[in-house]
């Protein structure tokens, strides 16, 4: 079983995380790694703040000469912002600078302070903060390096910005694994239109949320299982995109679209080619039927709402005063849902990667393989 855990404040001294599950043996790429972060990092209508952190990950524990050893691995990213906060997030002074007082609506402000018996949003918006989701990219991409090695890769792009969408008859999807557009968009003609959407969006003081897919492929057949809710993959895909700070809502395959559609136009139908192998034309499941993958590529989409910071603010109250006044204005991104996308893609690697550990337990990756090529041959006799 794979499990990891994530430590830090936004603008503390750094951000940690412990993944342990990953067997021995894998070669790890920290240039993969740090790549990964970058892109995080990357995407028109992004704040301030990432002009400040080139984000990097230190492998603290786990890894000797490049390779896993089996044990806790711990990843841990600088803050470059925390020189500039030494005070304001000092872990032993006193009490220094303003408090933030006035909550704003649409992120855990408000109900941050009255669950923890705060007095300043700070303790709660500084982990409440997607700051965090560099961990998540860091432990997701020693996953996906884990998945390669089963030939099993995992790529997302932004298909929507503020209701601009990407038309996927356009899409090159053989393009997603070194896609580097600005905002990760397949689609260049969208891509142009999303940028003036958000440039729109930050002149008139607003944020833009969209959506964005990840695609898997590679995937054996079987992963997951129905026998049980919590061992649906469908289920736990949606879960840990929903982890996601900002992520409202997840389709899995054709999605809403079900609601629309009668069976005979949304069932993919089976086949037989000259080898007596079964193929499907179609892959309106995306990937995953009866909480189980089904050999198809994993089609996840997922939707971010608008950032709730606003540089022309909205209607609240001051925690303090308890008077009525306009929200709070810190720094903040216009539109984040690129990086989203880079989160997104994370999630979901560590998701498969764990539903592979669970289905071909092991902790050594020689096993590992060994397993998923006997289970391999199995089916493919079948
Ligand atoms: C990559 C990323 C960047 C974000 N940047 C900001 C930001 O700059 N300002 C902001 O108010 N919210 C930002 N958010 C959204 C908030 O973190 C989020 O809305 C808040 O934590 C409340 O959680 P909820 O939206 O899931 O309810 C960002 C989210 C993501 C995924
Ligand atoms: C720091 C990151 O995102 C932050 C997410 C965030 C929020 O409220 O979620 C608020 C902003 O923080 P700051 O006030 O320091 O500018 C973003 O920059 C990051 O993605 O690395």
């Amino acid at each position: 079983m794979l499990r990891f855990l994530t430590a830090g404040e936004s603008h503390g001294q750094c951000l940690s995380a412990i993944l342990e599950g990953i067997p021995a043996g894998l070669k790890i790429d920290i240039n993969m790694i740090n790549q990964k972060l970058a892109r995080r990092q990357m995407g028109y209508g992004r704040g301030g703040r990432m002009k400040i952190e080139t984000d990097t990950a230190d492998i603290l524990s786990g890894v000797r000469f490049g390779e896993t050893m089996g044990d806790p691995i711990t990843l841990q990213i600088k803050n470059r912002d925390w020189e500039n906060w030494t005070q304001k997030m000092s872990v032993s002074g006193e009490p220094f600078g303003d408090k933030v007082t006035a909550a704003r609506p649409g992120h855990a402000d408000l109900v941050g302070i009255h669950k923890y018996n705060r007095t300043d949003i700070r303790d709660i918006l500084e982990r409440a903060s997607a700051r965090e989701t560099a961990s998540k990219v860091a432990v997701g991409a020693v996953c996906q390096q884990f998945l390669a090695e089963l030939g099993i890769t995992v790529a997302s792009h932004v298909v929507n910005i503020g209701g601009v969408t990407v038309d996927k008859t356009k899409i090159d999807y053989t393009k997603i694994n070194d896609n580097t557009s600005e905002l990760n968009c397949l689609d260049t003609a969208a891509e142009e239109k999303m940028c003036e959407k958000i440039r729109q969006a930050m002149a008139d003081g607003d944020t833009l949320g969209g959506a964005f897919e990840v695609i898997v492929t590679g995937a054996p057949e079987g992963l997951g299982s129905h026998i049980q809710w919590d061992k649906r993959l469908d289920g736990r895909l949606a879960q840990a995109m929903m982890a996601i700070q900002a992520i409202k809502a997840v389709e899995i395959g054709d999605g809403i679209e079900y609601a629309n559609n009668s069976g005979s136009k949304m069932h993919d139908e089976m086949f037989y080619d000259e080898n007596k192998k079964v193929y499907r034309k179609t892959n309106h499941a995306g990937g995953l039927e009866g909480g189980m993958t089904n050999g198809e590529p994993i089609i996840v989409r997922a939707v971010m709402k608008p950032i709730p910071t606003l540089m022309q603010p909205l209607h609240s109250i001051d925690i303090a005063s308890r008077e009525e006044v306009l929200a709070c204005k810190e720094r903040s991104d216009a539109c984040a849902v690129s990086a989203a996308s880079i989160v997104g893609a994370a999630m979901v690697s560590i998701t498969i990667a764990n539903a592979v550990l669970e289905q071909f337990a092991g902790h050594a990756m020689i096993d590992i393989k060994n397993s998923v090529a006997n289970y391999k041959k199995r089916l493919a006799a079948q």
